[in-house]
């Protein structure tokens, strides 16, 4: 089969959401490449990609930042021969009053063309449905699920037309569920008569897999897609109708041997059940000390010292900690400053345990694996198996692979850690 390119492109606002819908283009048989920020169009990573994921870090940057790299990401997806691009955002919808959100949507449609956008972040294999445009995550609204306490973007409100709104300069409406219900065509329909009334972008309901797949054969014809991963579902069945994909294939990965470990930098409550659960069972956990990293101690050369001291075993390092103790930090030092030094902090322990052998990494937190990836000079990513909903196994691209599980702070159950570790071993057992 020869072909002029990929054909999805994805730009995600971070680097776990990006393997994220990575995984369920994978899932649905599509060869995936993730890049890391922004490659030149001809990287041969991307050589045999079906689908490309440029991963980005731009979901708590400024707004105009966030708009000019996403822009310069189409340019790259549009080089690369992509035929239908997908904005990929947080499926709970991580912005703020400013954005990203709104006007990297915005600017996306104007470069391409798109009069009306649709905006669909469910996610209901990990428990994120939208209902009359309110977003729940399980069976609370979004501003009730402990997400009104995330430390860079807390969502306070669930009524996500009103949430887009506030970041967008054009008309925000509502596809509900009962039109989804109806099926493709009353979906198209109801999109264009929202367009002939005015609206830019429109949040779509979704609650089931079912329902994201018949969004995604509505609109197959739109160049521009905003969503969570959920909306990657039914996207490449609309590639599939004229050409061969390769199906069941692009989930190998080759194996890599070398030390662990597991490094956690989110704050989500799944994060706090995931390393509460690694304690509990004794195994070996450095905790970071906020203090003490903002006195300038020597923190990662102790973390460092401890992986040292416990050879043999695996070792988790972690700045996680309860949603009080989180606040008592960001008051005395600025949520802000806190969270560059957590992340400046792991991606330093990251590459000081990489020159000690360590090839195999299990990351915890978006902005934390931005920060971990970066820092072990990541450009790409090969997409492989799900570990768990949203989390693939994953390898580096180039000649020293590292074997990755980029997880997403409230994805994973209480034994992930574990759950990656043996997949990142090879062992799926
Ligand atoms: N103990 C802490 N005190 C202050 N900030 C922290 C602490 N632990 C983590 N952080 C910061 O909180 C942010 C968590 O974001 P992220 O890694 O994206 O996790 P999640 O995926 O849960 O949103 C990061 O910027 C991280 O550095
Ligand atoms: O869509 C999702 O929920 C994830 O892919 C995601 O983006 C989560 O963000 P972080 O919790 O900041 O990793």
């Amino acid at each position: 089969m020869t072909r002029a390119g990929a054909f999805i492109g994805c730009i995600a606002d971070d680097f776990t959401g990006a393997t994220d819908i990575a995984s369920t283009l994978v899932r649905a048989g599509m060869k995936t490449v993730q890049t890391i920020g922004i490659p030149e169009a001809d990287d041969p990573m991307i050589a045999d990609a079906e689908a490309i994921v440029v991963a980005l870090k731009s979901r708590t940057i400024a707004a105009e930042e966030a708009v000019a790299q996403s822009l310069a990401a189409l340019d790259f997806l549009r080089s690369a021969g992509c035929q239908q691009i997908v904005f990929k955002y947080c499926s709970t919808f991580d912005s703020t009053e400013k954005g990203n959100i709104g006007p990297v949507a915005e600017a996306l449609a104007k470069a391409l063309g798109q009069e009306v956008t649709i905006a669909a972040p469910s996610f209901p294999a990990n428990g994120r449905t939208v209902y009359n445009g309110h977003l729940f995550v399980g069976h609370a609204l979004l501003n009730e699920s402990g997400m009104q306490n995330h430390p860079l973007t807390p969502m306070k409100d669930a009524n996500l037309v009103r949430v887009l709104q506030a970041q967008s300069t054009g008309t925000v409406g509502l596809i509900d569920l009962s039109t989804v219900f109806k099926g493709a065509e009353q979906i198209r329909a109801a999109i264009g008569k929202a367009k002939a009334e005015g609206a830019t972008l429109l949040i779509v309901d979704a609650i089931s897999e079912a329902d994201l797949t018949v969004i995604g054969q509505a609109c197959r014809d739109h160049v521009l897609i905003t969503g969570g991963s959920g909306i990657a579902l039914g996207l490449p069945d609309n590639f599939r109708a004229s050409t061969e994909l390769s199906g069941a294939d692009a989930a190998v990965l080759p194996a890599v041997a070398g030390k662990d470990v597991v490094l956690a930098g989110s704050g989500s409550l799944r994060t706090n059940l995931q390393v509460a659960r690694w304690i509990e069972a004794e195994r070996p956990a450095y905790r970071i000390d906020v203090m003490k990293l903002a006195a300038g101690e020597p923190v990662a050369e102790e973390a460092v010292a401890f992986f040292d001291a416990h050879a043999g075993q695996t070792v988790l390092i972690y700045a996680t900690s309860p949603a009080d103790e989180l606040r008592q930090v960001q008051a005395a030092i600025g949520a802000q400053k806190a969270g560059e030094m957590v992340e400046h902090a792991l991606g330093r322990i990251a590459h000081l345990l990489k020159n000690r052998g360590v090839r195999r990494f299990v990351v915890a937190g978006g902005e934390t694996s931005g920060a971990v990836v970066q820092a072990l000079d990541v450009k790409g990513l090969r997409i492989g198996a799900p570990i768990a909903p949203g989390v693939p196994a994953t390898v580096s691209t180039g000649s020293e692979p590292l074997a990755l599980a980029l997880k997403s702070g409230n994805f994973g159950e209480a034994d992930f850690f574990e759950k990656a570790l043996l997949a990142l071993s090879g062992d799926q057992s």
